[in-house]
């Protein structure tokens, strides 16, 4: 036997030295929800350890995280039930959460990165991401929408753009709307495969944003398909993305592998509420080992190619030191 794999396994030192992938702070991104109010901090019941923040809280969390190094935020708003309608105007609201808390991250942390979610689901009071109209979800007509609550976050103060709601021309169209109004340094990071999966039921509980009729098949992918990822990437890459997202993610590890084999924009994998949710149950059951079985997640999604990983256990594995 002359090759022995294992004389590079045989020492922590030479494991070190031969480890293809790493995970740093500055690859993850931490989603944060928000709600209204003063000195309100409501924890997901199905996303244990996972929280929605009254403005004034959420400073506070941002801070602990900018001190621990994790700068990049993804904000999403839990609305009122009674402030929801089918043109999703909440979203536009100057003095409404959202825009709010934009303002306010930027404000304090200039130095942070703010991500901002552009679909009208948190708004709207069909619960879905775009325009209904007799059960259907409009395409063309939600764009406009879209464009508008796009240049209110760029206003706000937003560094990305991130539209997730699986319209058809959006990032083109957002693109064009941005630039004109002289947004050209204010960044798209574009859903691109974005699937139609189970495993956004926690996310939904933490913004109680279901759809109220129906799912979203006819925008989100089917879970069986690959290569139509292909076709959502050379249009995102055409109409101007910065970055390319998969979604989630580890189910999907194939086609982290494909976009970042057939695109050379960075690829983010978003790692979602169903898979946080998953590896926090077994914990608590005491059936998983938590540290080592939530790096081994993230280090799979890095090993497939993300260059990014939006994910909900960002803060704990800096704090408790697991990466
Ligand atoms: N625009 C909706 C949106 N943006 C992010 C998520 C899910 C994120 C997660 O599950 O962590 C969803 C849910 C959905 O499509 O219904
Ligand atoms: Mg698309």
């Amino acid at each position: 036997m002359l090759s022995r794999p294992r004389r590079n396994r045989k020492s922590q030192v030479i494991r070190d030295m031969v480890q293809e992938n790493h995970l740093r702070a500055s690859d993850l991104i931490f989603p944060l929800f928000i709600i209204d109010g003063q000195n309100k901090k409501t924890e997901v019941s199905s996303m244990p350890g996972i929280y929605r923040y009254s403005i004034d809280l959420l400073l506070k969390e941002v801070e602990s995280c900018m001190n621990l190094g994790l700068k990049t935020f993804d904000l999403f708003p839990n609305i009122e039930e009674s402030k929801k309608d089918k043109f999703a105007t909440e979203s536009l609201n100057k003095d409404g959460i959202y825009l709010k808390a934009i303002r306010e991250v930027k404000k304090y942390f200039p130095e942070s990165c703010v991500i901002t979610d552009v679909a009208m689901d948190p708004y709207s009071s069909d619960g879905h991401d775009g325009l209904v109209e007799n059960g259907e979800i409009l395409n063309d007509e939600t764009l406009d929408i879209l464009a508008e609550m796009s240049l209110a976050h760029a206003e706000a103060g937003a560094d990305i753009i991130a539209p997730s709601d699986m319209m058809d021309g959006r990032v083109g169209y957002i693109r064009e709307a941005l630039d004109s109004q002289g947004f050209t340094n204010t960044s798209i990071m574009s859903y691109t495969a974005k699937y139609a999966s189970a495993f956004y039921g926690p996310f939904r509980d933490a913004l109680e944003s279901a759809p109220k009729f129906g799912d979203k098949k006819t925008y989100q992918m089917n879970p069986a398909n690959q290569r139509e990822a292909l076709i959502e990437g050379a249009f995102d890459v055409e109409e101007g993305a910065d970055f390319l997202m998969v979604k989630p993610a580890l189910a999907y590890l194939d086609v982290i592998k494909l976009l970042k084999d057939n695109f050379d924009l960075p690829i983010a994998a978003y790692n979602v509420s169903g898979e946080y949710a998953m590896i926090k149950a077994a914990v608590q059951k005491g059936w998983l080992e938590e540290s080592r079985t939530i790096t081994e997640v993230l280090m799979g999604m890095k090993r497939a190619g993300a260059d990014v990983i939006l994910t909900y256990h960002a803060k704990e594995v800096l704090e408790k030191g697991w990466i």
